[in-house]
């Protein structure tokens, strides 16, 4: 239950709805009591009559006597049917207030946790699964929701009934109340447990439904590479016993499902035949008349729905309280990403690194070890090395993704934790080395780092990143969708709209991570001719493994196992004869021609 504790905030923010949800609960109840009590009014009066008719139609008056008890029955009869009216219309304002104050705890807690993942540092996104970050902002809210709706609901529905009916059953027969009450306890322990068993089995289908979903979407996503190595019929023959496990679990939830009914029935049954039984021995004993037995059958059914919730209730609050768990666990999660003063301003663009060492947190490797360089702003460094060398640990800590575990880097003279972390990225334009483009339209794509999507501002960032013929050529231009991962792009269009994104936003750095492996190498110098004069004045961080993308760097350095090897200008590089000089030997020989 301590975990549903933090749910408190928002009952108090909707106490009105919760307050007003609780008085109709209390009303609506009124209008169940009453009616048992009109029943047994009733057929008392009709036994009487009855009693009474035959003296009075052997005197003659047997007419009058019909008019006058069948009026009275119809009294009856139309008291009862408003007082069902009434219930109804209370039952709905219940729902009104109550389920809809659900809905909204649901849509604030929603929002809450989204914001809250957005703000947590990539080391979270790498600990935690995309799977289970949705699983919790949906699975788990939506069960917490069943606590905040219907378990509150039918919670207070007990509170208020429960003790109102057992005081009329008291007051009017204590013994009979004991009997009849008898079977209730045990209709509630059957439904906690057979409900629980129906939670612990819809739990296990869709756990795998939800593997069987990630298969078909893996299988698809990955389609061209399944029909190249032709997994076709493995394929099928994994997806039938994934979906065989899934129908076996889906029979098992049916055949508990099927108990859940009867078993109610059968104890609601049991309470009616005790009822009638022990009633029938005080009526014969002239205890009591037959409107108390049928008052009491008819407060038993009242009673079945509020204890059968109990079980049911109680279930619910069980998972409420474990999803909440799971849910505080992520919000629990402190952002370590703090500035220290918050500083806002605009960037020149000069980098400065120093000792810079970093090891990755959850896999304990040392990605850098003590690197040093300096980029004056309007310079470019091109940072050139072989694969897991950290050259893209580099653009992660300059954009502040990690902070340094020694070392430190400074921008314009100001360690960057002294920046605002969003403040700071703004003024970064980041081409990422896996191309991510949303499943929007190519212009909405370019415009994503920008407030106000410029169309002017789109074609020019289209235009300088060399993929505006591209996209003009399209049908539907800059208008085009993209599929759910950009999938009408060529893999080098792909890169090239990247790149556009990064420029459109005129950022004072730019960080490019690998984002031209795609593109031929003519295409890599216009791109790079271009960017040269957008970004004159501004600095430019050149990732690759190839020595055609850093050589016009001013400044390169060349990383190997997380170490500068080698420092300088292309130039100074190829006398050196090193490791830069014979990368470059190789990849022009292997057909690359690195010339402008
Ligand atoms: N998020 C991470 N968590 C743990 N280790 C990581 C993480 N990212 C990278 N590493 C490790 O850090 C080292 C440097 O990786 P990095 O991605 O910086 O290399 P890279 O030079 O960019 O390689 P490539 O050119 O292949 O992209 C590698 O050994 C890699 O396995």
């Amino acid at each position: 239950m301590k975990p549903l504790w933090r749910l408190n905030k928002y009952l108090y923010k909707y106490k009105g709805l919760l307050l007003l949800g609780i008085g109709f609960t209390v009303i609506s109840n009124v209008f169940v009591i009453i009616p048992a009590q009109l029943v047994r009014i009733a057929i008392d009066y009709v036994v009487e009559s009855f009693a009474l008719y035959r003296p009075l139609m052997n005197g003659g008056l047997g007419e009058a006597a019909r008019d006058n008890f069948l009026q009275y029955v119809l009294v009856f009869g139309l008291l009862i049917l408003a007082m069902a009216l009434l219930r109804g219309f209370f039952l709905f304002l219940i729902r009104q207030t109550i389920i809809i104050m659900s809905r909204r705890i649901e849509y604030d807690m929603k929002n809450e946790l989204f914001d809250h993942y957005q703000n947590l540092p990539l080391s979270f996104y790498r600990k935690n699964s995309t799977g289970d970050l949705m699983a919790r902002i949906s699975e788990d809210v939506s069960r917490v929701r069943m606590y905040l709706g219907p378990a509150i609901m039918y919670g207070i529905n007990l509170l208020v009934l429960f003790p109102l009916v057992i005081f009329y059953m008291v007051s009017v027969n204590p013994e009979l109340t004991l009997y009849s009450l008898l079977p209730l306890p045990v209709l509630s322990l059957s439904i906690y447990f057979v409900n629980n068993l129906i939670n612990e089995r819809s739990e296990k289908i869709q756990r795998s439904l939800s593997g069987l979903s990630t298969y078909v979407q893996e299988a698809f996503s990955g389609i061209r590479v399944l029909k190249a190595f032709v997994r076709e019929e493995d394929s099928s023959r994994a997806f039938a016993e994934a979906s065989e496990e899934y129908k076996e679990k889906s029979i098992s939830l049916t055949k508990v499902n099927a108990l859940f009914f009867p078993l109610i029935m059968a104890l609601v049954g049991i309470s009616t035949i005790i009822t009638v039984y022990i009633g029938g021995l005080q009526v014969i004993e002239g205890q009591i008349g037959y409107g108390v037995i049928a008052e009491f059958i008819l407060y038993v059914n009242i009673l079945t729905w509020p204890v059968t919730s109990l079980g049911w209730v109680t279930s619910i609050v069980q998972r409420a309280a474990a999803s909440q768990t799971r849910i505080n666990e992520f919000l629990d999660v402190k952002n370590e990403m703090i500035s220290t003063e918050k500083i806002k301003t605009e960037l020149e663009g000069n980098i400065e690194v120093k000792d810079l060492t970093f090891v990755y947190p959850d896999s304990g490797i040392k990605a850098l070890d003590s690197i040093s360089f300096q980029i004056k702003s309007g310079q470019t460094l091109g940072i050139i090395g072989t694969t897991g060398s950290g050259k893209s640990t580099i653009a992660n800590l300059l954009m502040r993704m990690y902070d340094p575990s020694s070392g430190v880097i400074k921008i314009d003279g100001r360690e960057l934790p002294r920046y605002e972390v969003a403040g700071l990225r703004r003024q970064i334009g980041f081409v990422p080395q896996d191309v991510f483009l949303f499943s929007d339209t190519i212009a909405n794509n370019i415009a994503f780092g920008l407030d106000q999507a410029d169309p002017e501002l789109i074609e020019k960032a289209a235009k300088d990143a060399d993929v505006y013929q591209n996209i003009v050529d399209f049908p539907k231009g800059f208008e085009t969708l993209l599929g759910e991962r950009g999938i009408t792009l060529s893999g080098g269009q792909k890169q090239r709209v990247s790149i556009a994104r990064a420029i459109a936003k005129e950022p004072k750095i730019l960080i490019l991570d690998d984002c031209l492996s795609a593109v031929d190498t003519k295409t890599e110098n216009a791109i790079l001719s271009a960017l040269k004069s957008i970004m004159k004045d501004r600095t430019s961080v050149i990732i690759s493994h190839r020595v055609s993308s850093a050589k016009l760097a001013d400044h390169i350095i060349v990383l190997h196992d997380g170490k500068i090897i080698e420092r300088g200008n292309h130039d100074f590089l190829m006398e050196q004869k090193g490791v830069y000089a014979e990368l470059y030997e190789k990849q022009t020989q292997a057909g690359e021609p690195v010339d402008s």
